[in-house]
């Protein structure tokens, strides 16, 4: 896989696509579906304004570990995210209790943007049952309450809840999703939010099996 850099036009639907691409028929998760799937979402993140770059250089670094990793000598094992869990922990490769040689190892890398993937999952289940009156800031909050905050600092929190002000209004949002009208895109987050669900849930059970969930 190249390097990342901005592309042009985002649209839902791309989102759509890349995700269902990430289920393999053994619902195995695959690392290179997964990460373009954030890809696509940090491209649509990034056309919002700069307010964000804070955290989309934080998702574009996590994403490039695992660029790193499919791209190096052991990249077979990290096809998937089952197979990347089976070989880090096999190989004693993964910081269990603190933070030690493995701070970029796949599990930690994948388990950041897996919660970051909750906070993607509430938030447009959000927008999928909104009205039109609806503030995309508050959604976002909640969402964000509900999921990333608990594993961020009092000053991420802060810079993060500040940001989510300079979201667009509900119609705006729901225009730059490219996808037609409001209904349109409502139909299509129908379809998105369980795929999206779906890849989070197998994710969230492998680590959670594998006592994974709570890495420093
Ligand atoms: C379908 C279209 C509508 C939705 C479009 C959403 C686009 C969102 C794109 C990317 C989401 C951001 C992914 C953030 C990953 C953050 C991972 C994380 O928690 N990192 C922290 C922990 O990492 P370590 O320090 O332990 O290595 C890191 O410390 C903090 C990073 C910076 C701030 C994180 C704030 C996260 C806010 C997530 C909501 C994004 C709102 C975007 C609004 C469009």
């Amino acid at each position: 896989m190249a390097d990342f850099e901005v592309d042009e036009k985002f649209s839902l639907k791309e989102v759509l696509i890349t995700f269902q691409s990430c289920l393999s028929d053994n619902e195995e998760v695959l690392v290179d579906s997964y990460v373009a799937g954030w890809r696509v979402l940090v491209r649509f993140m990034n056309s919002l304004g700069t307010i964000f770059s804070f955290i989309s250089k934080d998702a574009v670094n996590k994403m490039q570990i695992m660029v790193n990793h499919r791209n190096g000598e052991n990249g077979d094992k990290y096809l998937t995210i089952q197979s990347m869990v089976q070989y880090e922990l096999n190989n004693n490769l993964v910081d269990l209790k603190k933070r030690g040689d493995y701070s970029e190892s796949g599990c930690r890398t994948i388990l950041r943007l897996q919660r970051a993937l909750l906070w993607l999952k509430l938030f447009l289940e959000k927008l999928r049952t909104s009205s039109e009156d609806d503030k995309t800031s508050i959604m976002c909050t909640e969402a964000y309450n509900d999921s990333l905050a608990q594993h961020h600092s009092w000053v991420i929190r802060k810079a993060a809840t500040m940001a989510f002000y300079a979201l667009p209004a509900r119609a705006t949002f729901f225009e730059v999703m490219n996808v037609g009208t409001q209904e349109q895109v409502v139909s299509m987050l129908e379809e998105a939010v369980p795929l999206i669900s779906k890849v989070h849930e197998i994710t969230e059970n492998l680590y959670s099996q594998s006592n994974l969930l709570e890495l420093p």
